[in-house]
């Protein structure tokens, strides 16, 4: 124990027992009316030491509690009689008023002796009041000792740096953290200034603001960056605090600091994962969104122009579909690759999600300035993506749709001119893909029309808003139902009926289409099956199958489970797939059509003439029957040339073992050129318009047309 915490303890009980309280008293009595009642009862026995007091001739006046238990003497007995002959070895030295310390051993509470130390302490002035004696447990630093260690336990085991300087700024301290964080020992930074630490990434006005803050608030709190001793530079957290003396003078500045390059790492990680694209590494829509947001701003304060291109690569999902996603990502990473080629540096690139990329242009002069640039880029980007990509051996083309829109001129926020660029994107696709299209303000209503539709078709199959009905396809000759076509409609909750030709293109562009058409080849599938369980065997039901679905991995799969869950004999079921779904992947389409007819599934082509009517591809394709499109049926009694060529496709089809279906049959005359065409079979309003499911019931229990031309 320091003579310190010596003094501090003795004091207390100076004060506690009668002589130094009576001073306190009488000076109390000097300056008030009404003295202090004297020490409350018990204080001395809450101290936490030994205490005990001797008169002037060496007789015991007085002991507390820890007294009695650490000496084992009976206060009645033992106040009075000598202290020196009650603990021989504690022999007052009458002489002498100094403090005096003396080692004695007592028996300890565990048996054995116990080694304490004593100090005596004149009670009053001038030693004439007597003694008062503080005991300790020798070796026991004391209360004020443990609380020094303590601290000093804490200032080094600290897991912040903590470096202490004096006024002048001198290190006079530092702790094992800061030789951990720093790499320089204690005897390498004592006395010397902490610029040493200094990375020299800060600049004046840093340090200004610095000492600025430690010399009004008296404390500073931020990001500093430093160097280690290896030179290697790195971020503290750091918090520096004045110490002031009484005259407010500094006397000491203790900084504490961490080492935050662990954080500032996940801190850009986090920042990269929240602002780039994974799979590109270009911008993602937040960081995009930011910079034109910047730019806008930009623009607006030096009168400059900025252009948007929104761009959506055509087919992308057919891709992602047929070729697998890997192959998917691939090409997003090779368009990514291309269209940084094609642009200048200080043009932005971004990837907003899914197959759609965002092109920034900015600062640019004027209004036809930006329209220039934007139309010279969307064609570079359209020559960049139109050599072949090579996905795993397969050589695959693909084409962009792009809007462009300028602003200020269509839009004067983010937000909106990036909804425009969109817009003019989406008239892109709807008008035939592949090049790119400046923004108008007429588009928006059609787009609006069609961003709703997306929006209710969504939801229409969880809602329940499909059905199917049914168009009976009837033999030429005979006149009979041969079986029907099962074509899907879309009522509305509010009772609007959409037609397909509205809804099945877009199902197509949103992928939609996959659960739809599974949707109608389940519900076909057990209407064909209660047609069976009805008694009805000679028919088939034609279900088509969209492009997405029909070059989906897993189709024949798909089919064959359904065929076996809902117990329907494949050969009923007749699969429509359009001619240029086909052409699409011809040898894709070719395996997978194999699949389906080793399954015993009948497989139809439709829209035949429409497509690229490559007459050499339908020798190689598995297929049952032919549908001779709607459009040579049309003028088939009129025009000799739609006469000459349905013909052709008859015979065609005849010579390759097809049974040929004309589409939209609406007039006796055009049933007549086809029945002496030799068609075996046609379908349309002459004959009768898609029928509700009852409807579809009786006709083929009856088996007959009943009011048709069609014998
Ligand atoms: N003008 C005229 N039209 C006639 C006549 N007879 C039949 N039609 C219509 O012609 C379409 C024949 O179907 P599609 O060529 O496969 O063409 C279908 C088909 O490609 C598609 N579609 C319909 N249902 C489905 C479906 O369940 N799944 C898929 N993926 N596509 C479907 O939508 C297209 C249009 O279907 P719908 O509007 O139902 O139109 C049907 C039918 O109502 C006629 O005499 N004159």
């Amino acid at each position: 124990m320091t003579p310190g915490a010596w003094l501090l303890l003795a004091l207390l009980a100076v004060l506690c027992t009668g002589a130094g309280w009576r001073r306190l008293r009488a000076r109390a009595g000097r300056s008030a009316a009404s003295p202090p009642a004297g020490p409350p009862p018990g204080v001395l026995d809450r101290i936490g030491a030994a205490v005990l007091a001797t008169d002037p001739g060496g007789r015991l006046i007085y002991l507390n509690a820890d007294a009695v238990r650490l000496t084992g003497l009976d206060p009645e007995a033992a106040l009075r009689q000598p202290l020196a002959e009650l603990l021989p070895g504690l022999s007052p030295d009458p002489e002498s008023v100094a403090p005096s310390a003396r080692t004695l051993r007592l028996p300890g509470t565990a048996g054995g002796e116990v080694e304490w130390e004593t100090r005596a302490l004149p009670a009053t002035d001038g030693g004439a009041g007597g003694l008062v004696w503080v005991f300790r447990h020798a070796g026991d630093p004391g209360p004020v000792e443990r609380q020094l260690r303590l601290f000093a336990r804490v200032f080094e085991h600290s897991a912040d740096a903590i470096m202490v300087t004096d006024g002048e700024g001198r290190i006079v301290r530092v702790n094992e953290a800061f030789t951990r964080i720093t790499g320089y020992s204690p005897a390498e930074v004592l006395g010397r200034n902490p610029r040493m630490l200094q990375s020299g990434l800060h600049d004046e006005e840093f340090y200004a603001g610095f000492w600025n803050a430690l010399r009004k608030e008296g404390t500073w709190q931020g990001e500093i960056w430093n160097r280690r001793k290896n030179g290697e530079i790195y971020p503290q957290w750091m918090s520096i605090g004045t110490l002031d003396a009484e005259a407010g003078e500094v006397v000491h500045f203790v900084a504490i600091f961490t080492d935050i390059t662990d954080k500032k790492r996940s801190e850009d990680t986090i920042h990269y994962l929240a602002y780039y694209d994974g799979l590109t590494s270009l911008p993602n829509r937040p960081l995009f969104e930011e910079k034109l947001v910047q730019a806008l701003r930009d623009g607006q304060r030096n009168g400059r122009w900025v252009a948007i291109l929104y761009l959506d690569l055509d087919r992308f999902k057919d891709i992602n579909d047929s070729l697998g996603h890997a192959s998917g990502d691939r090409l997003l990473r090779s368009v990514a690759t291309r269209l940084l080629e094609t642009v200048r540096n200080n043009d932005v690139v971004a990837r907003l999600g899914g197959d759609e990329f965002v092109i920034l242009l900015s600062d640019l002069a004027d209004g036809n300035a930006a329209g220039r640039a934007a139309a010279t880029v969307a064609r570079k980007v359209i020559a960049a993506l139109a050599d072949p990509f090579n996905l795993e051996g397969h050589e695959v083309l693909v084409t962009a749709s792009i809007g462009v829109a300028l602003a200020p001129q269509d839009g004067e926020d983010a937000g909106e001119l990036i909804k425009n660029a969109d817009t003019a994107m989406y008239q892109v696709k709807s008008s035939g893909k592949g090049h790119y299209q400046f923004f108008s303000r007429e588009m928006n209503l059609a787009i609006r029309r069609r961003l709703r539709l997306e929006h209710s078709l969504r939801k229409a199959l969880e809602h329940d808003e499909f059905h199917l009905v049914f168009q009976p396809q009837v033999s030429v000759r005979q006149g009979t139902v041969i079986g029907m076509e099962a074509l899907l409609r879309w009522r509305q909750p509010h009772g609007e009926i959409i037609p397909p030709g509205e809804f099945i293109q877009l199902a197509e562009e949103t992928g939609l289409i996959l659960p739809i058409d599974e949707w109608v080849l389940r519900r076909a599938c057990a209407q064909a099956r209660s047609w069976v369980d009805a008694g009805i065997r000679d028919f088939r039901l034609a279900v088509n199958l969209s492009g997405r679905q029909f070059h989906r991995r897993g189709l024949i799969l798909l089919v064959g489970r359904i065929l076996s869950e809902i117990g329907l004999e494949p050969r009923y079921l007749e699969l429509e797939i359009t001619e240029g779904s086909v052409m699409a992947d011809i040898d894709r389409a070719v395996e997978v059509l194999r699949g389906l007819r080793q399954m015993g599934v009948r497989l139809a082509v439709d829209d035949f003439g429409t497509g690229y009517s490559s007459l050499s591809y339908l020798r190689r394709l598995p297929i049952h029957t032919l549908k001779v499109d709607r459009a040579f049926i049309r003028e088939i009694a009129t025009s000799t040339q739609d006469a000459a060529i349905v013909e052709a496709i008859i015979r065609l089809g005849h010579s390759l073992g097809l049974q040929l279906v004309a589409e939209g049959v609406e007039q006796p005359e055009q049933l007549s050129v086809l029945e002496d065409q030799g068609c075996d079979s046609v379908q349309g309003y002459l004959l009768s318009r898609p029928l509700r499911a009852a409807d579809a019931t009786s006709l083929l229990t009856s088996g007959r047309m009943p009011q048709t031309g069609a014998r």
